[in-house]
């Protein structure tokens, strides 16, 4: 059973979601606001062209407000709202561009697929700093936080263009095994449809689309709706930098978009980054789900567990950073910390403290760490979490928690949590942290292993005999177990996956480029010397591309 504290850290149980200091950390008026980007206007790429739909755009609304309007989010550009049959024109140019394997980009020998993703990556990169504004603006991030998702999405396609030249190297020579002389080659699967999260809009949209295109896939990517203005600035580069139809670029809404195409039966592999629900939606539509490949990242409630001789200073450090970073919505924030009673005053002291010492304010502020939500509903669904674990039995026990005003709320720490609350198992996706208090390692270890979801967990101790214990129980529930640091997906190049209702597939360029392809063999008996010659021979010349190594 979970234990009850007797608390002496700040307990302040009330809310104020009309918080005055929070308030004056919004630009006064309009003439305050530092720079917006212009008006952007996100368009479709269809068989490369840039078109409009016939639908009415959707206005892009900034988590900004300003003091003297504090119901109106600053309209920062325009998305369109791309129709069924928009999405099933996408489709048909993706499939003449790839035309079962024959179309020009599929053909391109994987030397030339890769000088063109180079230029495009260095395209992209010329760009950093306009897609960063974008996504600082449209979803919060903070200026360092936004820069570094263009900068790691540049470098991630770098490693995958390292990857796939490295693979095709890898694959160019001849197997012989039980009478059988074979080549495989990795060649791809056909149209691919990537959707990303809004928390990583542009980054998890490129860690599946690259490795697909790489491949030699035709891809149709389908932005978020909060997230899809920094895409905008990328589609004269796809235009430039690939064959007509071979990516295509959609906004508008995902149910319609990708419920239209994957319902056609026709796509041949989804990769899907979001909710259990929303996937669950979206996959029910397909018609033939034992030929649709799916490579699924979804939510997760990863643990950060205390074991009694924790450092409280290093654990302190770690859950600040994963609790806070992105105001708690990452796939692998920590998002419930269990801590053995014998530390646990001590322990949510620091932890308050660091916690009120942050720095709440706009995106583009100096040392800022706390940033307005994106999403409309997010303020007042993790209000719903606060005030449903209160009349629980937990406290708020950071003295800045519980406030809001707007769309930025501080960030607050609820202890001690229970079973009956929703944060116990819901995944909190934003700013409020639970802590559970134990006196056996037995009550995380089976929190851990009852949870619908598996990502990752983070250890703090150093006892190697209950070390030990953990790793071997929590091996088999998540994809990742850090020790004595905070849960994270980087370095991108290790395998980033989980289990149960967290992952379904591994997110990094190696494994991508090979869940993107199918490894396709081309053999014959050792004994047949007259087969085995004409193959040598294919190998060497141009009359056949697969076994040249085109691909
Ligand atoms: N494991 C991982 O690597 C990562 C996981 N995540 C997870 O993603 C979540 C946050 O991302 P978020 O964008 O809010 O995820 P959501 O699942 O809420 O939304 C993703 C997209 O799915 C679309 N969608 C919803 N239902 C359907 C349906 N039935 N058919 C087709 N499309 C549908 C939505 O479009 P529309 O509303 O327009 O219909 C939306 O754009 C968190 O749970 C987080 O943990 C995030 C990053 C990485
Ligand atoms: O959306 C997420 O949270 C990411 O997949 C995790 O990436 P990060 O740990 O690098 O932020």
């Amino acid at each position: 059973m979970t234990l009850g504290i007797n608390l002496v850290s700040p307990v302040s149980d009330k809310l104020d979601w009309e918080c005055q200091k929070l308030k004056d950390k919004f630009p006064r008026t309009r003439d305050d606001v530092p720079k917006v980007p212009k008006p952007q206007e996100c368009l479709l790429l269809i068989d490369g062209d840039v078109v409009k739909s016939s639908q009415k755009p959707t206005d892009v609304r900034s988590p900004i407000v300003t003091q003297d309007h504090p119901d109106e989010h600053l309209i920062i550009g325009r998305f369109e709202m791309a129709s069924e049959q928009q999405a099933i024109q996408a489709l048909e140019a993706a499939e003449r561009a790839y035309m079962y394997g024959r179309g020009v980009w599929a053909k391109m020998s994987m030397d030339e697929r890769c000088k063109r993703m180079e230029s495009f990556a260095d395209d992209l990169e010329n760009k950093t700093d306009e897609i960063a504004e974008l996504l600082m603006w449209e979803i919060g991030k903070t200026a360092k936080d936004a820069r570094s998702e263009v900068t790691r999405t540049v470098a991630y396609i770098r490693t995958a263009i390292k990857e796939a030249k490295a693979l095709v190297e890898s694959e160019s020579r001849w197997q012989e095994q039980k009478g059988v002389i074979c080549q495989i080659r990795h060649l791809p699967v056909g149209v691919v449809l990537a959707s990303s999260p809004f928390n990583y809009p542009l980054n998890e949209a490129y860690t599946t689309f690259i490795p697909a295109l790489l491949m030699g896939n035709s891809v149709i990517v389908r932005a978020p709706r909060n997230g899809a203005t920094p895409h905008f600035p990328t589609l004269e580069l796809f235009a430039k930098h690939f064959p007509r139809g071979t990516i295509q670029l959609l906004t508008g809404s995902g149910r319609e978009i990708m419920g239209a195409l994957v319902g056609t039966g026709r796509i041949d592999a989804v990769a899907f980054i979001g909710t259990a629900s929303s996937a669950k939606g979206l996959l029910k539509g397909a018609p033939n789900p034992q030929r649709l490949r799916v490579m699924y990242e979804g939510e997760a409630k990863d643990a950060a567990i205390l074991l009694p001789d924790a450092d409280i200073s290093v654990a302190v450090d770690s859950c600040v950073s994963g609790m806070t970073s992105f105001n708690g919505q990452r796939c692998t924030a920590i998002k419930m910390i269990w801590v053995h009673h014998s530390q646990a005053e001590p322990f949510l002291s620091q932890l308050a403290s660091k916690i009120d010492s942050l720095v709440p304010g706009m995106p583009w502020d100096e040392n800022v760490k706390i940033t307005p939500l994106c999403e409309d509903t997010k303020p007042g669904y993790i209000r719903e979490l606060i005030t449903d674990a209160l009349a629980k039995g937990a406290h708020i026990v950071n003295g800045t928690g519980g406030r809001c005003y707007r769309t930025l709320c501080t960030l607050s720490i609820l202890a001690p949590v229970n079973k009956h609350m929703k944060i116990w198992s819901e995944e909190q996706f934003g700013p409020v942290t639970p802590v559970a208090v134990y006196s056996d390692v037995q009550e995380p270890i089976d929190w851990v292993s009852q949870s619908e979801y598996g990502l990752q967990c983070a250890l703090f101790g150093y006892d190697e005999a209950l070390l030990g214990r953990l790793v071997d129980a929590l091996a088999y529930h998540v994809g990742r177990i850090n020790i004595n640091t905070p849960d994270q997906r980087g370095p991108d190049v290790f395998p980033f996956t989980g289990r149960g209702n967290s992952a379904l597939g591994i997110l990094n360029a190696t494994e991508a480029l090979k869940f993107f392809s199918v490894p396709t063999m081309v053999a014959a008996k050792t004994d047949d010397e007259r087969s085995v010659k004409t193959l040598m021979a294919l190998d060497k010349g141009d009359k056949c591309s697969v076994l040249f190594g085109a691909n």
